[in-house]
């Protein structure tokens, strides 16, 4: 809640709270000095299908995930999820609402990202293989359920540790705002990437999207 003060007007917030773990309760969350703009952007069915990018390159690479990156100087975070999501899918968004804002820091990292989050409805042309992502469509609905689509479950094992967390107001439909902090990676890590640490606390609620825009 902490984080979110600024953003939301008390009593904003919905009833679905998650935090954790219980040891990190009484932690603070990781110091950061400078705030950068994310998108992070799903394309959904209304037949419960979503569509999932393998990154195959830099920053999250070899994880399941939407399709997103920095806001360009200049340029909106809507446009810039339009942009990203051309770039990296090669769909053209043509209904996409908003429906989450996560925060995201790491342990010896300044930064705090700051990631917008959108379900894409509706588009143009079918998302494609990119120098970035390779797209996989994935039910939304259990496999015993009477309407799920044929195909594999979301792969929540190969996706960002905190995924399976939100995804259940994702999938939902309802919106949400949260945050995560990451430890450094062990030091057994031999490669040491930011992204391999270990999730070191976090809080995640439902809460109206119009409200999380600032
Ligand atoms: N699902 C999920 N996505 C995350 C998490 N953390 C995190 O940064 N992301 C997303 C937000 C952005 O969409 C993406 C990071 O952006 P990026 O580094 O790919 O940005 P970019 O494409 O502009 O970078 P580049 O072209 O310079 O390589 O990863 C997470 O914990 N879960």
């Amino acid at each position: 809640m902490d984080q979110f003060e600024p953003l939301l007007p008390s009593g904003s917030i919905g009833a679905g709270h998650i935090k954790g773990p219980p040891e990190s309760l009484h932690l603070p969350w990781l110091p950061t000095s400078s705030l950068k703009q994310y998108t992070l952007v799903f394309p959904v069915t209304a037949d419960s299908k979503i569509c999932l990018g393998m990154k195959k390159r830099g920053f999250g690479a070899g994880r399941y995930n939407g399709f997103g990156g920095k806001v360009e100087p200049g340029e909106t975070v809507f446009e810039a999820a339009k942009r990203e999501l051309l770039e990296e899918a090669n769909i053209v968004a043509t209904k996409m609402p908003q429906c989450g804002r996560i925060r995201f820091a790491f342990e010896n990292s300044p930064v705090l990202m700051d990631v917008y989050v959108y379900r894409v409805e509706e588009w143009e042309r079918e998302p494609e293989e990119t120098e970035e992502m390779l797209p996989k469509w994935y039910s939304m609905l259990p496999s015993d359920h009477p309407s799920s689509p044929s195909l594999p479950a979301i792969p929540f094992d190969n996706m960002w540790p905190d995924d399976d967390l939100w995804f259940r107001f994702f999938l939902a439909k309802k919106s949400f705002v949260g945050r995560v902090d990451f430890n450094k990676p062990a030091e057994s890590d031999t490669e040491g990437k930011m992204e391999d640490g270990s999730m070191r606390k976090w809080w995640f609620a439902d809460a109206p999207v119009e409200l999380m825009q600032a």
